[in-house]
Protein backbone atom coordinates (compact mmCIF):
# COMPACT_ATOMS: atom_id res chain seq x y z
CA UNK A 1 0.00 0.00 0.00
CA UNK A 2 1.30 3.42 -0.89
CA UNK A 3 1.68 6.14 2.10
CA UNK A 4 0.29 9.20 1.04
CA UNK A 5 2.77 11.14 3.01
CA UNK A 6 5.95 9.59 1.02
CA UNK A 7 6.28 11.64 -1.50
CA UNK A 8 8.36 10.70 -4.25
CA UNK A 9 9.67 13.49 -6.87
CA UNK A 10 9.23 12.04 -10.19
CA UNK A 11 9.84 14.77 -12.31
CA UNK A 12 12.06 13.68 -15.22
CA UNK A 13 14.67 16.50 -14.64
CA UNK A 14 14.82 15.16 -11.21
CA UNK A 15 15.23 11.71 -12.20
CA UNK A 16 17.88 13.44 -14.72
CA UNK A 17 19.94 14.97 -12.18
CA UNK A 18 19.96 12.50 -9.77
CA UNK A 19 21.55 9.20 -12.33
CA UNK A 20 24.16 12.05 -13.12
CA UNK A 21 25.12 12.31 -9.14
CA UNK A 22 25.16 8.22 -8.38
CA UNK A 23 27.79 7.98 -11.73
CA UNK A 24 31.32 7.07 -9.61
CA UNK A 25 32.71 9.53 -12.01
CA UNK A 26 31.20 13.04 -10.98
CA UNK A 27 33.87 14.84 -9.77
CA UNK A 28 32.97 17.08 -6.74
CA UNK A 29 32.34 20.27 -8.23
CA UNK A 30 29.59 18.23 -10.96
CA UNK A 31 27.82 16.22 -7.65
CA UNK A 32 27.74 19.69 -6.02
CA UNK A 33 26.42 21.68 -8.46
CA UNK A 34 23.78 18.79 -9.62
CA UNK A 35 23.03 18.59 -5.07
CA UNK A 36 21.48 22.24 -5.57
CA UNK A 37 20.07 22.13 -9.19
CA UNK A 38 17.94 18.86 -7.35
CA UNK A 39 17.01 20.91 -4.12
CA UNK A 40 15.92 23.88 -5.99
CA UNK A 41 13.93 21.67 -7.98
CA UNK A 42 12.28 19.47 -5.10
CA UNK A 43 11.69 23.05 -3.19
CA UNK A 44 9.31 23.58 -5.50
CA UNK A 45 7.41 20.69 -4.54
CA UNK A 46 7.86 20.48 -0.86
CA UNK A 47 6.55 24.34 -0.67
CA UNK A 48 3.40 23.45 -2.66
CA UNK A 49 1.23 24.27 0.28
CA UNK A 50 2.83 26.89 1.99
CA UNK A 51 0.51 29.59 3.00
CA UNK A 52 0.22 32.32 1.20
CA UNK A 53 -0.98 35.87 1.68
CA UNK A 54 -2.79 38.88 -0.23
CA UNK A 55 -1.34 41.98 -1.08
CA UNK A 56 -1.68 44.74 -3.28
CA UNK A 57 0.57 45.40 -6.28
CA UNK A 58 0.91 47.98 -8.52
CA UNK A 59 1.43 47.13 -12.37
CA UNK A 60 2.61 48.98 -14.65
CA UNK A 61 -1.04 49.48 -15.99
CA UNK A 62 -3.27 49.47 -12.51
CA UNK A 63 -3.19 48.09 -9.17
CA UNK A 64 -3.88 44.50 -8.57
CA UNK A 65 -4.09 41.69 -5.56
CA UNK A 66 -1.35 38.88 -5.73
CA UNK A 67 -0.36 36.30 -3.34
CA UNK A 68 2.91 36.27 -1.97
CA UNK A 69 4.69 33.55 0.94
CA UNK A 70 6.15 35.10 4.19
CA UNK A 71 9.47 33.28 3.51
CA UNK A 72 10.88 34.17 7.37
CA UNK A 73 8.80 31.69 8.65
CA UNK A 74 10.40 28.85 6.80
CA UNK A 75 13.43 27.21 8.51
CA UNK A 76 15.38 25.07 6.80
CA UNK A 77 17.10 22.86 9.17
CA UNK A 78 20.31 21.22 7.84
CA UNK A 79 21.40 17.94 9.22
CA UNK A 80 25.40 18.52 8.96
CA UNK A 81 27.53 17.94 6.92
CA UNK A 82 25.58 16.43 3.32
CA UNK A 83 22.39 18.94 4.18
CA UNK A 84 24.42 21.98 3.52
CA UNK A 85 24.96 20.91 0.32
CA UNK A 86 21.28 21.42 -0.44
CA UNK A 87 21.00 24.96 1.61
CA UNK A 88 22.31 27.21 -1.18
CA UNK A 89 19.59 25.54 -3.49
CA UNK A 90 16.50 25.76 -1.48
CA UNK A 91 17.87 29.36 0.00
CA UNK A 92 17.80 30.67 -4.13
CA UNK A 93 13.94 30.29 -4.42
CA UNK A 94 13.36 31.07 -0.68
CA UNK A 95 16.13 33.98 0.05
CA UNK A 96 14.60 34.86 3.20
CA UNK A 97 14.09 31.70 4.33
CA UNK A 98 15.64 31.02 8.34
CA UNK A 99 18.15 28.14 8.81
CA UNK A 100 19.59 26.09 11.58
CA UNK A 101 21.97 23.75 11.60
CA UNK A 102 21.88 20.04 13.43
CA UNK A 103 25.47 18.59 14.14
CA UNK A 104 25.26 15.08 13.68
CA UNK A 105 27.47 11.89 12.58
CA UNK A 106 26.57 8.07 12.42
CA UNK A 107 28.74 5.97 14.97
CA UNK A 108 30.35 3.79 11.69
CA UNK A 109 29.90 0.42 14.47
CA UNK A 110 26.39 1.29 15.95
CA UNK A 111 24.65 3.30 13.09
CA UNK A 112 23.69 5.57 16.23
CA UNK A 113 23.07 9.11 15.42
CA UNK A 114 25.59 11.47 17.64
CA UNK A 115 24.67 14.92 18.22
CA UNK A 116 27.62 17.40 18.13
CA UNK A 117 26.01 20.77 17.07
CA UNK A 118 22.19 22.38 17.36
CA UNK A 119 21.60 25.90 16.36
CA UNK A 120 17.93 27.08 15.06
CA UNK A 121 16.43 30.54 14.75
CA UNK A 122 14.50 32.01 17.87
CA UNK A 123 10.62 31.74 17.95
CA UNK A 124 10.20 27.81 16.49
CA UNK A 125 6.92 27.65 17.44
CA UNK A 126 5.50 30.04 15.00
CA UNK A 127 7.71 28.62 12.03
CA UNK A 128 7.21 26.03 9.65
CA UNK A 129 10.30 23.38 9.41
CA UNK A 130 11.79 21.32 6.47
CA UNK A 131 14.50 19.41 7.44
CA UNK A 132 17.10 18.63 5.09
CA UNK A 133 20.23 15.74 4.28
CA UNK A 134 20.24 14.32 1.18
CA UNK A 135 20.53 10.61 2.57
CA UNK A 136 17.88 8.58 4.40
CA UNK A 137 19.41 5.39 5.06
CA UNK A 138 18.69 3.49 8.43
CA UNK A 139 16.99 6.50 9.55
CA UNK A 140 18.76 7.35 12.54
CA UNK A 141 19.95 10.81 11.92
CA UNK A 142 16.52 11.98 10.68
CA UNK A 143 14.87 10.33 13.69
CA UNK A 144 17.15 11.75 15.94
CA UNK A 145 17.26 15.51 13.92
CA UNK A 146 13.52 15.23 14.51
CA UNK A 147 12.67 14.50 17.72
CA UNK A 148 15.36 17.29 19.10
CA UNK A 149 13.67 19.75 16.51
CA UNK A 150 10.23 19.58 18.47
CA UNK A 151 11.04 20.16 21.77
CA UNK A 152 10.83 23.48 20.07
CA UNK A 153 7.14 22.83 19.26
CA UNK A 154 7.84 24.39 15.72
CA UNK A 155 4.50 24.63 13.71
CA UNK A 156 5.03 22.19 11.28
CA UNK A 157 7.95 19.67 10.40
CA UNK A 158 8.65 17.95 6.95
CA UNK A 159 11.94 15.81 5.84
CA UNK A 160 13.28 16.75 2.05
CA UNK A 161 16.43 14.06 1.15
CA UNK A 162 17.73 12.87 -2.44
CA UNK A 163 17.53 9.45 -1.59
CA UNK A 164 15.68 6.98 0.73
CA UNK A 165 16.33 3.30 1.82
CA UNK A 166 12.73 1.36 2.63
CA UNK A 167 14.37 0.83 6.04
CA UNK A 168 14.61 4.42 6.29
CA UNK A 169 11.25 5.53 5.43
CA UNK A 170 10.21 2.56 7.73
CA UNK A 171 11.63 4.07 11.10
CA UNK A 172 10.73 7.44 10.36
CA UNK A 173 7.27 7.08 9.73
CA UNK A 174 6.89 5.28 12.70
CA UNK A 175 9.12 7.44 14.88
CA UNK A 176 7.18 10.35 13.55
CA UNK A 177 4.29 9.54 11.66
CA UNK A 178 3.49 12.87 11.25
CA UNK A 179 6.41 14.49 9.17
CA UNK A 180 6.15 13.50 5.67
CA UNK A 181 8.63 12.98 3.46
CA UNK A 182 9.58 14.35 0.37
CA UNK A 183 12.32 12.44 -1.97
CA UNK A 184 13.78 11.70 -5.01
CA UNK A 185 13.81 7.92 -5.26
CA UNK A 186 13.63 5.31 -2.80
CA UNK A 187 16.26 2.74 -3.25
CA UNK A 188 16.79 -0.91 -3.15
CA UNK A 189 18.22 -1.78 0.50
CA UNK A 190 20.72 -0.98 3.02
CA UNK A 191 24.30 -2.79 2.91
CA UNK A 192 25.62 -4.09 5.99
CA UNK A 193 27.93 -0.96 7.06
CA UNK A 194 24.41 1.24 6.57
CA UNK A 195 24.93 2.38 3.24
CA UNK A 196 22.29 2.56 0.37
CA UNK A 197 22.15 0.31 -2.28
CA UNK A 198 22.44 1.37 -5.34
CA UNK A 199 22.88 4.73 -3.76
CA UNK A 200 25.46 7.56 -4.57
CA UNK A 201 27.90 6.37 -2.23
CA UNK A 202 28.62 9.28 0.81
CA UNK A 203 27.25 11.83 0.12
CA UNK A 204 29.00 14.29 2.48
CA UNK A 205 32.52 12.86 1.25
CA UNK A 206 31.46 13.13 -2.42
CA UNK A 207 30.61 17.29 -1.38
CA UNK A 208 32.81 18.24 0.23
CA UNK A 209 35.96 16.07 -1.40
CA UNK A 210 37.21 13.95 2.34
CA UNK A 211 38.03 10.89 0.62
O1 LIG B 1 19.88 7.44 8.02
P1 LIG B 1 21.23 7.27 8.66
O2 LIG B 1 21.64 5.84 8.75
O3 LIG B 1 21.35 7.99 9.95
O4 LIG B 1 22.29 7.86 7.65
C1 LIG B 1 22.17 9.07 7.00
C2 LIG B 1 23.19 10.03 7.50
O5 LIG B 1 24.50 9.59 7.16
C3 LIG B 1 25.18 10.64 6.47
O6 LIG B 1 25.84 11.47 7.36
P2 LIG B 1 27.22 11.06 8.07
O7 LIG B 1 26.95 10.47 9.39
O8 LIG B 1 28.04 10.27 7.12
O9 LIG B 1 27.90 12.44 8.36
P3 LIG B 1 28.44 13.55 7.35
O10 LIG B 1 27.23 14.12 6.64
O11 LIG B 1 29.09 14.51 8.25
O12 LIG B 1 29.39 12.89 6.40
C4 LIG B 1 24.05 11.38 5.79
O13 LIG B 1 24.37 12.68 5.40
C5 LIG B 1 22.97 11.36 6.84
O14 LIG B 1 23.10 12.41 7.78
O1 LIG C 1 24.50 5.49 1.48
C1 LIG C 1 24.69 6.32 2.39
C2 LIG C 1 24.22 6.12 3.69
C3 LIG C 1 24.45 7.08 4.62
N1 LIG C 1 25.12 8.20 4.27
C4 LIG C 1 25.57 8.39 3.03
O2 LIG C 1 26.17 9.43 2.74
N2 LIG C 1 25.35 7.45 2.10
MG1 LIG D 1 25.13 13.20 8.59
Amino acid sequence: MTDPQVHVVTHPLVQHKLTLMRNKEASSTSFRTLLGELAMLMAYEITRDVPTQLVEVETPLEKTMGPIIDGKKLVFASILRAGNGMLDGLLRVVPNARVGHIGLYRDPNTLEAVEYYFKMPTGMNERDVIVVDPMLATGHSAVAAITRLKQLQPRSIKFLCLLAAPEGIATLRQAHPDVPIYTAAIDRQLNEHGYILPGLGDAGDRIFGTK
